[in-house]
């Protein structure tokens, strides 16, 4: 019988930042192992893209252990494409391969982009960036991916398509991913672990194992929904007592 053994793709241990006087990351341990899907959230300023950009390789001023494979890309927020390179030139960008033009054009089709990828990046759309900034991060074949809130600027329509599309690409590639967001239910629809870094720390960690395609009334859901706002120290769904101006 085969068995799977899980492969470590990132492992901190006693991970600190500190700025000036302040630890934001405080002897903060996290294990990722390949393929597995991580939602990271926080209240603001928590330190969550404080640790992605330490995954990432982009901060230097740790202290405590950091073990990261090379192969990781990170999509942002707002899409970071340069303005001056075509779609297409720009999901290419450090692609050190021969065949780095038909890797982008692969990738484009991918995120549905093909018809973009003559295009310049100031003529697309939200969605249509947001897409090409994953067609950027996924033609590096990455182990590791993370993606620092990159549904928030989207409208709620071309969120649930895109938040679809990064399914899709994950069962494609399975790289393991960690995503960062403020939103609950996203989250929970899209990881296998949830996280909730307070206090520097992974303070509380949540497996969901409901079935995917995941639907926001699932009980497994509407119960992890509750314990999480109540771990974030947002106050617990609304109760059918409260008075009717309290309600949202
Ligand atoms: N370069 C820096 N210099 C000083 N303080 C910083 C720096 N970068 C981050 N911080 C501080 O570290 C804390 C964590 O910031 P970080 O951006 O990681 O939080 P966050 O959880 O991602 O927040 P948000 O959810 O609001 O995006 C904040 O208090 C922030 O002001």
């Amino acid at each position: 019988m085969e068995t799977r053994i899980p492969r470590r793709v990132a492992g901190l241990r006693g991970l600190t930042r500190r700025f000036g006087d302040r630890a934001v990351l405080d002897g903060l341990d996290l294990d990722i192992e390949g393929g597995e899907f991580i939602a990271l959230l926080g209240r603001s300023g928590s330190g969550k893209s404080t640790l992605l950009r330490a995954l990432a390789g982009l901060d230097r001023d740790l202290d405590g252990e950091l073990s990261v494979g090379d192969s990781v890309a990170v999509a942002f927020q707002e899409p970071r494409l340069v303005p001056w390179k075509r779609v297409r030139a720009n999901v290419a960008l450090g692609l050190d391969v021969p065949d780095a033009g038909a890797r982008a054009d692969r990738a484009l089709e991918e995120v549905g982009l093909s018809e973009r990828a003559d295009a310049w990046p100031l003529t697309l759309s939200g969605g249509e960036a947001q897409r090409a900034s994953l067609a950027r991060a996924l033609v590096r074949e990455p182990e590791l991916l993370l993606l620092d809130e990159p549904f928030s600027a989207l409208d709620a329509l071309t969120r649930i398509t895109v938040h679809q599309l990064v399914l899709d690409l994950w069962a494609l590639h399975r790289p393991a991913v960690l995503l960062v967001t403020h939103d609950v239910d996203e989250a929970l629809l899209l990881a296998d672990r949830v996280l909730v870094l307070s206090e520097g720390r992974i303070a509380h960690e949540y497996a969901v194992t409901a079935p995917r395609p995941r639907h926001r009334d699932h009980p497994d859901l509407v119960n992890l929904r509750d314990r999480l706002l109540r771990a974030l120290g947002v106050a617990a769904c609304e109760h059918p007592t409260d008075p009717p101006e309290e309600r949202r």
